[in-house]
């Protein structure tokens, strides 16, 4: 049967994502989407010359002798509204941190280097130019670009953009998610087992890791194992979602309706079956503007196709402009055995080293419907496909679980 490699599959999902239409949010709600377009600073920061510390202000340029004794004229502190006086000469201000620097004064002295002597102060060693003066635009100027296109905003971007007098900013929308849990024999946690019956992992891991990921909540469906009401559950879907996420039903078993009736509703196939392991049996498919990504139903397989595909094509539907698969390089820290026929994707433990190089633990419990190991697991080792065992120490790339 003929797969395809996971390069293949991923160039496919890229040329199949259209990217979402764009709004203008307020700033503190676009927390995890993705810019439309570059963003430029609306102010200088700072936006005036401002002091750095507690201290004084004063005008060395006039002083002749050191110690300078100088008469205390006002107080400045940050936020004064009203025009801050001029420094006459000869005279020192008190100056609070981020208060504005009065015209005359060219330098701030801290508090902990001056002595008060009633209404004067005493200042006993020069002290230079500028010193603990934070000057206008010296971080950067109104219009200075901050940010490009197809960033995604995380809480740190915000903040720096809020800095610089950004309220607003266009996003590309974030895409709407729908999942269907596949499986007749799939209950909720809480329920007594009957015979036969498993507990749903995947519609709980799904949520979470679209949650984790800056997602909003998905629409989450159960879907039992009939033709009917796979095939209505995949046009509610398709109508109303920009990705759908299923998981199981979509191997070769006769109760696998994903395939057969995403497609005898004209879903477009874009791949079914990839060279990896576990999730091999991935299928890819788009339906109008929806995306369909049919994820093989053991948990383990689930996990690997959220990272590997599922996060690819989210960030395509957001235009993100490094949206590729996030790699590193780091080394087993055992030996790990890979498979002829498939790439594998082996969860490890990262471990960085004293040295600071990223150590990748090998964890136990590694097939695809077992998933235990998650307590410990945070990245897949990317082994490529070879008869051969990989020594301990082989230099590998890794992905992130984002979990
Ligand atoms: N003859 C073949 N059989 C299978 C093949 C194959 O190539 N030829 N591939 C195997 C692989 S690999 C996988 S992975 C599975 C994928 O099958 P499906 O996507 O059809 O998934 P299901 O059969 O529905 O479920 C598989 C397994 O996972 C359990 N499961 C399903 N959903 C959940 C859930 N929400 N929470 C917890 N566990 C779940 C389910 O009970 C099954 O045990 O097919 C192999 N077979
Ligand atoms: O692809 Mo399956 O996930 O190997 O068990």
């Amino acid at each position: 049967m003929s797969m395809l490699t996971i390069e293949d599959a991923w160039a496919r999902l890229d040329a199949a994502c259209a990217p979402l239409p764009a709004a203008s949010l307020p700033l503190v709600s676009a927390l995890g989407r993705v810019t439309a377009v570059p963003v430029h600073a609306a102010c200088d920061l700072p936006p005036f010359d401002q002091s750095g510390v507690d201290g004084y202000a004063l005008s060395v340029a006039g002083i002749r002798d050191w110690p300078a004794r100088l008469p205390l004229g006002g107080t400045i502190a940050a936020g004064t509204l009203a025009a801050v006086p001029a420094l006459d000469a000869g005279t020192a201000a008190r100056i609070y941190t981020g208060g504005m620097i009065p015209q005359g004064a060219d330098a701030v002295v801290a508090q902990e280097w001056v002595e008060r002597e009633g209404e004067s102060l005493v200042v006993a060693r020069p002290v230079p130019v500028g010193q603990d003066i934070r000057r206008r635009g010296e971080e950067l100027c109104a219009g200075t670009l901050m940010i490009g296109r197809g960033e995604r905003l995380n809480a740190g971007r915000i903040a720096m953009l809020a800095a610089a007098g950004i309220d607003r900013v266009r996003v590309h929308a974030a895409p709407r998610v729908r999942v269907l849990v596949c499986g007749d024999e799939i209950v909720p946690a809480g329920r007594t087992l009957r015979l036969g019956e498993v507990y749903d992992a995947n519609g709980p891991l799904i949520a979470s890791w679209l949650r984790r990921n800056g997602y909003p909540d998905p629409e989450i469906e159960a879907v039992p194992d009939r033709e009917a009401v796979v095939s209505e559950a995949l046009r509610r879907a398709f109508d109303s979602a920009d990705l759908v996420l299923s998981a199981g039903g979509v191997s070769v078993g006769d109760r696998d309706l994903i395939v057969p009736e995403a497609e005898r509703l004209g879903a477009e196939r874009l791949f079914w079956r990839v060279a990896q392991k576990p999730g091999k049996p991935v299928y890819a498919a788009r339906h109008g503007r929806a995306l369909l990504i049919g994820l093989p139903g053991n948990p383990g397989s689930v996990l690997v196709n959220l990272a590997v595909f599922v996060a690819r094509v989210l960030g395509c539907l957001e235009a993100e402009a490094d949206h590729a698969a996030a790699l590193q390089v780091g080394f087993l820290l055992a030996a790990a055995a890979g498979d002829p026929q498939r790439d594998t994707w082996l969860r490890v433990r990262r471990r960085i080293g004293e040295d600071g190089s990223l150590g990748l633990e090998p964890l136990p419990r590694q097939n695809s419907h077992m998933i235990s190991n998650l307590s410990v697991a945070d990245a897949l080792a990317w082994l490529p496909r070879s008869a051969e065992q990989f020594p301990v120490g082989t230099r590998v790339r890794c992905l992130s679980l984002r979990l």
